[in-house]
């Protein structure tokens, strides 16, 4: 499994997902600000990988400022900098937080070069445990699967959008492997195509059998018993149980109901925004016109057609079967489950 994010030699690492899947490459980040603009351009996407990108990023800007005479005045800007960057994964934010945690921590005469040195092991705890807990979120998935079936998934929440192993595809390959799962249909989800350029790929690079179908398709498949559940990742689970992912999540939640289907959703506890009560304030990232007016720079709609491209949407909890986390499943009532959930964190339990 390729690495989606690599910290080598006080550099970080990061495979080109927009070139995927005809090119593999990677970039060289030296500067917090080539971090800052991966995660704008999607060379780096998913909510837990541009969690841990930032965090590097983060750890790039403390090195730069290490004989900086305000360093906590600028380690704040670098800091700001790269929350702006993608507003709606809650996961950006978890991880520039406890970053910034080890900085307000840190007593006023500690060395820089110290306190540096400290950033960089948060940062790799940060990757290490993602991968830690993918495999956790994909074990406890894959029980919820007792005989062989198809599955549909939206977007990608694999490896590449993870520190390693993925979310909804981490329980698929979990599954798969226990010879639960014997097929994944994977949506192409436009306008970026995850499903399509990533999510095909990291499966066929596994030969785990999935079937590309356009997003409009997703509805005849189930109408057809093709596929006998959903499962997807998320960018951000508030407190009732509401979850922003990919656009397109919430029509196949949707189509799921009607098809008497159910509708999965994988995701880390960093994934939880538990300030949030519900997803009707969840931020919607809104992206560039042409991603949807042109494909590979050719126009594909009227030139200066006006463009709606929110880059998530929100699945209302009642959508939802199950919410498959680190610490176990959750079934409704989410609020209840997700409040118990944040008490253990704030009791260190989680
Ligand atoms: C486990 S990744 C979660 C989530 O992130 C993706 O969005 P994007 O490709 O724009 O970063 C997609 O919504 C995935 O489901």
């Amino acid at each position: 499994m390729l690495q989606t994010i690599e910290w080598k030699n006080s550099t970080l690492w990061l495979l080109d997902q927009t070139l995927l899947p005809n090119r593999i490459e990677f970039i060289e980040c030296h500067s917090f600000q080539r971090v800052a603009q991966a995660i704008k351009r999607l060379e780096v996407r998913g909510a837990p990988a541009i969690g841990a990108a930032a965090a590097f990023g983060l750890v790039l800007g403390a090195k730069e400022l290490c004989n900086d005479s305000d360093f906590g005045t600028n380690i704040e800007r670098v800091a700001e900098e790269l929350r702006q960057t993608r507003p709606t994964a809650v996961n950006l934010f978890w991880a520039i937080e406890r970053m910034m945690s080890i900085i307000h921590k840190a007593n006023c005469d500690k060395d820089i070069i110290d306190l540096v040195k400290d950033l960089e092991k948060e940062a790799i705890s940060i990757a290490s445990e993602d991968c830690a807990i993918n495999h956790k979120i994909s074990q406890y998935g894959a029980q919820l699967f007792n005989e062989p079936v198809s599955v549909l998934t939206h977007c990608n929440a694999g490896a590449l959008a993870t520190a390693g192993f993925g979310t909804a595809l981490g329980v698929i390959r979990q599954a798969f492997s226990e010879g639960k799962i014997t097929r994944v249909f994977a949506d192409e989800t436009r306008p970026l195509l995850q499903g399509a350029r990533l999510t095909a790929w990291e499966l066929m690079q596994e030969n785990i059998p999935v079937t590309l179908i356009t997003d409009n398709m997703a509805g005849w498949v189930m109408k057809k018993n093709m596929v006998q559940a959903v499962i997807v990742g998320a960018d951000r689970i508030t407190l009732n149980g509401d979850v922003a992912n990919k656009i397109g999540t919430y029509s196949v939640a949707v189509l799921a109901k009607e098809h008497k289907i159910p509708f999965y959703v994988a995701a880390p506890v960093s994934t939880f925004d538990f300030t949030m009560e519900s997803g009707l304030n969840i931020p919607i990232e809104e992206r560039h016109a042409d991603e949807v007016a042109q494909f590979a720079g050719v126009l594909t709609a009227p030139k200066g057609v006006e463009v709606f491209n929110p880059a998530f949407d929100v699945t209302p909890n009642s959508l939802i079967s199950a919410i498959i986390t680190e610490y176990g499943v959750l079934e409704q009532p989410y609020h209840e489950a997700i409040i118990a959930l944040q008490q253990k964190k704030i009791k260190g339990v989680l």
